[in-house]
């Protein structure tokens, strides 16, 4: 099989989905985006239209995207790039079950750690593959995926995906290849602390990190993850310019002292209107994905008989906040988080 006859498909269309496949059609592959109603009425509307924090501006006209509301579309993947939100895994692998080909190979592009396993569980025989998108994607405005923060999109090391690294080369959608991959979605957990943070504060990422408590809340979240993942003896994988244990500290600086560490390269760049993806779970009224990153902590602290009190209160508050409460101030936030730590 010549490379341009692979077809990739893009299992749950939104924000990274769209995003990522979109970029991988617009640099010449064969890539059918199987998504929902709302989304894909856009893009049969408006076109697809990918930007990002480096400059980089591609279009691709409406009809020539090839779009499918019915999983049947999975049929004819060869590689299936599955970009549902963490609660739709269970649903997305019946769905690869019943029309992908045994063949196809599934690659997670989805935050938490447990994606991968529970899509081999539901997958038996077939290939799955852990993967990780570092950065932010957010819409702003129909048909319209703006790339808002940097980083490099990194899929478990194995030959099966070895044939697709070309197209995403041709893409100029940087990619590596890991044979860590639990460390990685370790490594990317702690980051995605800051998710709920930043959904319960209501503003975007930008803002809420410059104000010291909402970090000093990360904080707190991110030094309970981290005492527990040393006695769980997990050695999270290298993300930040700092090293991952003392990213903890670098969130507490006082707001001068961490933008001048954030100048250095200690952060990555982020777009003034980027916001996590839980906070767009919020804004659109859907369930958040808060169990399958703060709760991965609860399930490893039971494993260790230890407990995770900072991040249960953290679940606790995003509930609420599905269920309508108002956003948190800094202040507030990190005052109930301290209140949590203590017992
Ligand atoms: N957004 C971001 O910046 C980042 C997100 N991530 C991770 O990537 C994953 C995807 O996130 P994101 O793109 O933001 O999520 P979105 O909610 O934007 O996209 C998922 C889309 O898939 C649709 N969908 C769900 N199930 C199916 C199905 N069986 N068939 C077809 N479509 C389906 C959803 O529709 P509906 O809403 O109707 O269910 C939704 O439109 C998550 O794990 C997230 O944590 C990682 C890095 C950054
Ligand atoms: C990129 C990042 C860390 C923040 O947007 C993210 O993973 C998310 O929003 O889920």
């Amino acid at each position: 099989m010549g490379e341009t006859t692979r077809r990739i498909a893009v299992l749950g269309a939104g924000l990274i989905g769209t995003y990522v496949g979109g970029r991988l059609a617009a640099g010449g592959a064969d890539v059918v985006l199987i998504g929902r109603g709302r989304v894909l009425a856009d893009l049969r509307t408006h076109g697809l239209h990918l930007t990002d924090l480096e400059g980089g501006d591609r279009r691709i006209a409406a009809d020539r995207l090839n779009l499918a509301e019915d999983p049947a579309a999975l049929g004819q993947a060869d590689l299936i790039l599955l970009c549902v939100k963490s609660p739709a895994t269970e649903d997305a692998a019946l769905q690869i079950a019943q029309f992908a080909r045994p063949d196809a190979v599934v690659v997670s592009l989805q935050n938490g750690v447990s994606n991968a396993d529970r899509l081999r569980a539901a997958l038996p025989g077939r290939t799955v593959l852990a993967g990780m998108v570092p950065y932010n994607v957010a819409q702003p405005g129909p048909g319209h995926y703006h790339q808002g923060t940097s980083g490099v999109i990194l899929i478990e090391d194995s030959p099966a995906i070895a044939p697709y690294v070309p197209l995403f080369a041709a893409a100029a959608l940087a990619v590596g290849l890991r044979a860590d991959m639990a460390a990685v979605l370790w490594g990317k957990l702690l980051i995605n602390l800051n998710n709920a943070v930043n959904a319960l504060a209501g503003v975007p990422l930008a803002a809420q990190i410059a104000q010291r408590n909402y970090r000093r809340s990360v904080a707190l979240c991110q030094s309970e993850a981290l005492s527990l993942l040393r006695r769980a003896g997990i050695k999270p994988a290298q993300f930040a310019a700092v090293p991952m244990w003392l990213l903890p500290h670098v969130f507490s600086l006082p707001d001068g002292l961490f933008r001048r560490v954030a100048a250095r390269g200690g952060m990555p760049r982020i777009d003034r209107h980027a916001r996590s993806s839980m906070a767009e779970d919020l804004a659109s009224g859907r369930k958040t994905e808060v169990d399958y990153l703060n709760g991965e902590l609860l399930v490893l602290a039971q494993r260790l008989g230890r407990r995770a009190p900072v991040n249960a209160r953290v679940i606790e508050l995003v509930r609420k906040a599905e269920a309508g409460a108002a956003p948190r101030s800094a202040d507030a936030l990190y005052a109930e988080l301290k209140k949590a730590r203590r017992g």
